[in-house]
């Protein structure tokens, strides 16, 4: 097939939702939905998260569609190194989710909403430990910062992980964001700020970031996500937004296809993921993940216990209806 996108949902040959637990809650989300699409060229997942308007979730789908298309853009590497995704848990789990691993690189999440600060701080320190000196810490804070509190964090943050690689999105304005970069040594990341095609050059013209952080998934598809990376300037780091193996795909498709790939991704988070919808998941082995050409194949079986009660399933299948009616209007 020539063509990069399928546009007809009527060309898909299969239509199956899924509904996977997390290991710990993430993101506010305990349990991961979306919808497989099986193409005439592969497969793909239309997985936006439940808070995202129809509007929000077209890249999603394009992104699906893509996939099922088939044909990503060559790689220039077969293997990505992925970080651990450490989710708010307590010390003790943060120390035992980065031993089980196996990566280099670990992603701590913080500043989560209600929990004390010091919690964050116990939790790099145990991260560091069971990492060692040679690892990398980078820690996320979901916009949940002001300026002067994430000047503050990031010093108390840096000193807990003897050494930080990065701090990821601390405030919500590209305008704090340039403001915290200026009054910390420690690299800034841009993640929420890079959610549409015209954002990476805002954050870069800003003086905004140091790290891009780049999303295949709701950025519309891997060719677009490779252009948004290109217009950010800045170095990439692909991350996920939580798919099953079959939409992680896409996005070590990116990791592969980027010129150049100078810290590890964020995606070993099949591992957040209680079960898989394929035979042979895209977990990390030794810290790395290779570079699919196409997306794996769900396996019947797995899918069949996957599938959530009849009332998600036509939930799910409306919402693929009225996002792919603004697709095609767009
Ligand atoms: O980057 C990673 O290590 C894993 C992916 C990840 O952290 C996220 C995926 C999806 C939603 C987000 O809240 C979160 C992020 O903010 O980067
Ligand atoms: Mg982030």
């Amino acid at each position: 097939m020539s063509s990069t996108e399928l546009t007809d949902l009527a060309e898909l040959d299969a239509v199956r939702v899924y509904a996977l637990p997390m290991r710990n809650r993430f993101r506010g989300i305990e349990v991961r939905t979306g919808v497989l699409l099986g193409g005439p060229a592969g497969w793909g997942e239309f997985c936006p998260f439940e808070d995202y308007d129809d509007a929000a979730s077209v890249p999603w789908l394009r992104t699906a569609l893509e996939s099922c298309a088939g044909g990503w853009p060559a790689p220039v590497r077969d293997r990505v190194p992925v970080n651990c995704t450490v989710p708010a848990v307590d010390a003790e789990r943060a120390a035992a989710i980065v031993a089980r691993s196996a990566c280099r690189t670990a992603k701590v999440k913080v500043a989560e909403p209600g929990r004390p600060p010091a919690e964050d701080l116990d939790r790099v320190a145990a991260v560091r430990d069971a990492l060692g000196p040679g690892g990398a810490i980078r820690v996320d804070a979901n916009a949940a910062w002001d300026v002067d509190t994430a000047v503050a964090r990031i010093a108390e943050l840096d000193r807990a992980a003897g050494g930080l690689e990065y701090v990821e999105q601390p405030c919500p304005a590209v305008e704090e964001l340039a403001a915290v970069r200026r009054r910390v040594e420690v690299r800034i990341a841009a993640d929420e700020s890079i959610r549409r095609a015209e954002d990476p050059l805002r954050v870069a013209l800003a003086g905004a970031a140091d790290v891009a952080v780049i999303k295949a998934t709701p950025l519309g598809g891997v060719r677009r996500a490779l252009r948004v990376a290109e217009a950010s300037g800045l170095p990439c780091v692909v991350s996920s937004a939580v798919e099953s193996s079959v939409g992680l795909s896409a996005q070590l498709a990116l990791a592969g296809a980027l010129p150049e790939l100078p810290f590890a991704c964020g995606l070993g988070t099949v591992a957040l993921l209680e079960g898989d919808v394929v035979a042979d998941s895209l977990l990390p082995v030794d810290g790395e993940l290779p570079v699919p050409t196409t997306a794996p194949a769900p396996d019947p079986a797995l899918v069949a216990a996957a599938t959530p009660p009849a009332q998600v399933r036509h939930r799910w299948l409306d919402r693929l209806r009225r996002v792919h009616a603004l697709l095609t209007e767009s």
